[in-house]
């Protein structure tokens, strides 16, 4: 269960960076500049050995970040990432062994669904918000409409496919707190550590969503 409290700063924020980083040195300085920039937050993906290590400097240096941990697969990594500190875990699928072990020992958890029969399992489970994933490939904003009539009490964050072209369809959908994208700062933008770009990237979509 995702409290109000982290709804409303997910819905302030609207768009969540994914982040998949390879050298856990680039982290603390990458969280500066989307901080600065205007987007305090990050999910840092298991996609890397380095996700574990980032997140726990990351929260080191940002106290007040929101930190959340991304393409959790494994219980292992589940505790991984909440004793490097993420403050939730998001997984692109609907995995009943991972949410119901969150659920047990109090940990937030925004698993990952695409169709309707995923979203009664999370509801049953007590789950209020679910990662839409991957977005624009399962149906994009025409499938989200279609999901939020008979499900109109879960709340969505869509990931993947998502871009400065389509986000603000995606955010006009009143379920829909937030969405999830890799474009603002991208794997080989941290690797060549092009912070110009990615600093203009939270710039630009912050203007965007908040126009
Ligand atoms: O596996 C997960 O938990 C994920 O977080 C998947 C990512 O959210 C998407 O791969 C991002 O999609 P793009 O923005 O299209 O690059």
């Amino acid at each position: 269960m995702i409290n109000n409290e982290l709804i409303d700063k997910l819905s302030a924020l609207a768009i969540m960076p994914v982040i998949q980083i390879e050298n856990a040195d680039d982290a603390v300085k990458l969280v500066a500049v989307l901080s600065e920039n205007g987007l305090p937050a990050a999910e840092i993906t298991f996609r890397s050995a380095a996700a574990a290590e980032s997140i726990r400097r990351i929260r080191a240096a940002f106290p007040d970040v929101i930190l959340c941990a991304g393409t959790v697969l494994t219980i292992a990594q589940v505790d991984e990432a909440v004793a490097a500190g993420a403050d939730f875990i998001i997984s692109p699928g609907f995995n009943p062994t991972i949410v119901n072990y969150c659920i047990e020992n109090g940990i937030k958890i925004i698993p990952g669904i695409n169709n309707p029969s995923q979203i009664e399992q999370a509801l049953e489970l007590g789950i209020n918000v679910v990662k839409f994933f991957p977005a624009e490939a399962s149906g994009g904003v025409n499938m989200v409409k279609a999901l939020v009539g008979p499900y109109s009490q879960i709340k969505l964050m869509p990931t993947g496919g998502i871009k400065p072209s389509n986000v603000l369809e995606y955010l006009a959908i009143p379920q829909v707190i937030a969405c999830g994208g890799s474009w603002i700062a991208t794997t080989a933008a941290i690797r060549d550590h092009d912070w110009d770009t990615i600093a203009k990237n939270a710039v630009a979509t912050c203007k965007l969503v908040n126009a």
